[in-house]
């Protein structure tokens, strides 16, 4: 039995907002309760997100609340028996309802109450995670449940905010939960925007009405609608405006340059095999001298440390060079960044392109979209460095800061325009930018671009006014993963005779990282993971959770067990997150707890270890996560959790994906993966990978032919879930 009853403390002062005031588990019986009501952050009877421990468990029974009031002191949070929230399942399954959730007019749910969706395929629990509370239509649809309805206090539209999986600014998402008024929500606004909510209600968003907590130091956005960078869109007029302004980039040529060393792996890149696949390929370089890049371009290449390019470059530059379309797939760490930017620095500082402040509209030459905040930065920063010296400007727009200060940014000048979807959206809407002279567009990680969650926001940057044609404009997606069936979607975006660039196998994880898979049961999770962190010392290490909740809880947890950690999600405020980041990167923290927000693109100096403390939904984001460590040549280590309860979905991917990267394969997980198919008979989590351009096959079943009977199988029958 443990009491949580203790103030959890900020133990490594760089969490600020653990404290758990009142809420009380049970974990007797590893079914943590929320006792009868009791109150979760009872610090003043409202939302407080702040100061609310976001209550959660390891077990994945009912995790907590994340930091809001349930239930401070009316209504009831009913029925949680049986609730289990593991992976964003549902709330409240068991029967019962959310009754009487704040006050007002929220009345209890019907039948499956809370149910909330599956994962998605991706395992984007960031999204899951939110989206837990309508979505696959039973129970709490509109009135019942969680409407706040007019005047209840903080059960309005605040609250569907967060419930949606807000990913823009979390202080904008909570921000409304404060709202008296007529917030409201739950029901249409909230959960039906777009047909999303099949998806599991992904696309929450705000609902409608006025109100809305107006905090201190922010205004009301004064108008919409906006879209964060998960593609979510928010109602106008409802939240708050984030007025965040993230420090300036460094100015120092010492700090633009600084970079990490390749490890002693580096020269092995040459020896993967590389496939290029479409009509007259360009024939590769093997120096950056032949890649006839200008002078600035080629000293900012050495000054980066870059002796000579890698496989992603070698091919990937001349293919770009010469005005085809690419879709390329290399392992995560090796390079995919250079290999889209140096080609179009090149190619603008060719054609003179100049920033000019002087433009009410700026027309950028080329547009790079990513799918999360610190990514696209990240991307931002590389643009920056490699474009040092020249007249280009590159800038950067993704949500959770100012909307103001990223249009002055805007306006100052701009010929490369990276951005998360939602901003771009955003910020093309407002008619600051014109897209008439783009020459470049650029998707970083294209199939989780294309993937359901982000798609429509392609498909609407495509369809922007003025956006030229594909046939005008040069499409590059960069991926370490491409899933058949998001190969085919992203066809759309590009020119017919697009070349199909692979490094190595499709999917396939970085072999430079040893990957470890432990059998373990939910319940000694935080053991292991406290044994596992003692022996890396203060190496840098990552350890991914599945939600935001379970984030917040294992950091806390560590702090407890004097273990410098912080953490970075999507509920975090953007400027905590970059503080997370940064006390990671620094060393402050050597551990960080994320969620798969932070599973894709980021390159991190010194990270030694990911640990997957819960496993992904999918396998490509398992490929991510692990690809956190082991980049440019360095070797990493990758261990992974498998609780068979939860994760014998994914056990014949992280075979296959084992085996590929010659990795030992335990005995007891090959076991799991074969009993699997006989048993589920299908992965509905493991989501199929591609080894090739799928346009080099008719088809599913003309690969499979081609494959021995295991991964025939594998395929098949993801293929057909
Ligand atoms: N030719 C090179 N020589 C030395 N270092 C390089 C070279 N190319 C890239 N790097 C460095 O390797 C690291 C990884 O590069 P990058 O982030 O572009 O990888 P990626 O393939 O995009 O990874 P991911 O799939 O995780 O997004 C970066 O620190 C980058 O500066």
């Amino acid at each position: 039995m443990e009491n949580w009853e203790n103030e959890l403390a900020d133990a490594g002062g760089s969490i600020t907002t653990y404290s758990a005031v009142g809420s009380s588990w049970d974990d007797g019986d590893q079914q943590h309760k929320n006792n009868g009501g009791s109150s979760w952050n009872d610090r003043g009877g409202t939302f407080g997100v702040k100061d609310g421990y976001k209550g959660n468990d390891d077990s994945g029974n009912f995790e907590g609340n994340g930091g809001s009031s349930w239930n401070s002191g009316r209504g009831g949070f009913a029925g949680n028996d049986g609730s289990r929230d593991n992976e964003g399942r549902s709330w409240n399954s068991g029967g019962g309802g959310f009754g009487g959730y704040g006050r007002g007019r929220g009345r209890g749910s019907m039948g499956g109450g809370f149910k909330s969706s599956e994962n998605d395929d991706n395992g984007n629990s960031e999204e899951n995670d939110g989206s837990s509370w309508n979505t696959g239509g039973t129970g709490f649809r509109g009135r019942a449940g969680v409407r706040g309805g007019r005047g209840s206090r903080g059960g309005g539209r605040g609250f569907s905010s967060f419930s949606s999986g807000n990913h823009d600014d979390s202080s904008s998402g909570f921000g409304g939960s404060f709202g008296g008024g007529r917030g409201g929500c739950g029901g249409r606004g909230g959960f039906s925007q777009d047909g999303y909510e099949q998806r599991g209600g992904r696309r929450g968003g705000g609902g409608r009405g006025g109100g809305g907590y107006r905090a201190r130091d922010e205004e009301v956005f004064p108008r919409g609608p906006s879209f964060d960078e998960d593609g979510e869109k928010e109602e106008a007029n409802m939240g708050p405006k984030v007025n965040y302004v993230p420090p300036p980039p460094p100015e120092e040529e010492n700090s633009i340059f600084a970079h990490y060393q390749t490890g002693i792996n580096f020269d092995k890149y040459d020896e993967i095999l590389v496939d290029v696949s479409g009509s007259n390929p360009p024939q590769a370089i093997t120096t950056f001298e032949e890649a006839n890049l200008c002078e600035t371009l080629n000293k900012n290449v050495s000054k980066s440390g870059y002796m000579k390019p890698t496989p992603v470059q070698k091919y990937g530059i001349p293919i770009i060079s010469a005005g085809r379309d690419l879709m390329a797939c290399a392992q995560t760490g090796s390079g995919k960044t250079a290999a889209f930017l140096l080609p179009i620095l090149q190619q603008l500082m060719a054609d003179g392109v100049a920033a000019s402040r002087f433009c009410e509209v700026q027309e950028p030459k080329a547009i790079i979209v990513a799918p999360t905040r610190e990514l696209i930065n990240q991307i931002y920063l590389e643009a920056r460095k490699f474009a040092f010296g020249t007249c280009v400007r590159p800038v950067v727009v993704y949500g959770g800061i100012s909307t103001g200060y990223t249009i002055r940014e805007v306006m100052k000048g701009c010929n490369v325009l990276c951005g998360t979807p939602g901003r771009l959206l955003d910020i093309i809407g407002r008619g600051k930018v014109g897209l008439s002279k783009l020459q470049y567009l650029v998707l970083d990680e294209a199939d989780r671009m294309l993937d359901m969650g982000f798609e429509p926001d392609i498909r609407r940057l495509v369809g922007s006014p003025g956006m030229p044609s594909k046939e005008e404009r040069q499409t590059l997606m960069f991926s370490a993963t491409y899933p058949e069936d998001i190969q085919r979607l992203a066809a759309d975006f590009l020119k017919t005779d697009y070349l199909f660039l692979a490094v190595g196998q499709v999917g396939g994880a970085c072999s430079d990282v040893e990957q470890t898979v432990l059998q373990v049961t939910q319940y000694c999770k935080r053991d292991q993971l406290v044994e596992l962190l003692l022996k890396t010392g203060t190496e840098r290490t990552m350890v991914f959770v599945e939600t935001k909740r379970k984030a917040d809880f294992i950091a806390t947890f560590l702090c407890q067990e004097d273990v410098s950690t912080t953490s970075i999600h999507g509920d975090r405020e953007q400027r905590e997150r970059e503080q997370a980041l940064s006390d990671f990167r620094s060393g402050k923290c050597p551990v960080l707890v994320a969620t798969s927000v932070a599973a894709r693109g980021l390159d991190i100096e010194h990270v030694q270890h990911v640990v997957n403390y819960d496993l992904p939904s999918s396998i490509d984001e398992y490929v991510h996560r692990i690809g956190r460590t082991g980049r440019c040549g360095n070797t990493g280590k990758a261990v992974s959790f498998f609780d068979p309860e939860v994760d014998t979905p994914l056990a014949r991917s992280l075979v296959k994906v084992l085996s590929g990267a010659q990795q030992e394969v335990p005995a007891w997980l090959e076991e799991v993966a074969f009993s699997a198919h006989g048993t589920s008979g299908f992965n509905p989590r493991g989501k199929m990978f591609a080894s090739t351009d799928t346009r080099k096959r008719g088809g599913f079943f003309q690969k499979d032919m081609q494959q021995p009977a295991f991964e025939m199988e594998i395929e098949g029958r993801e293929r057909w879930d």
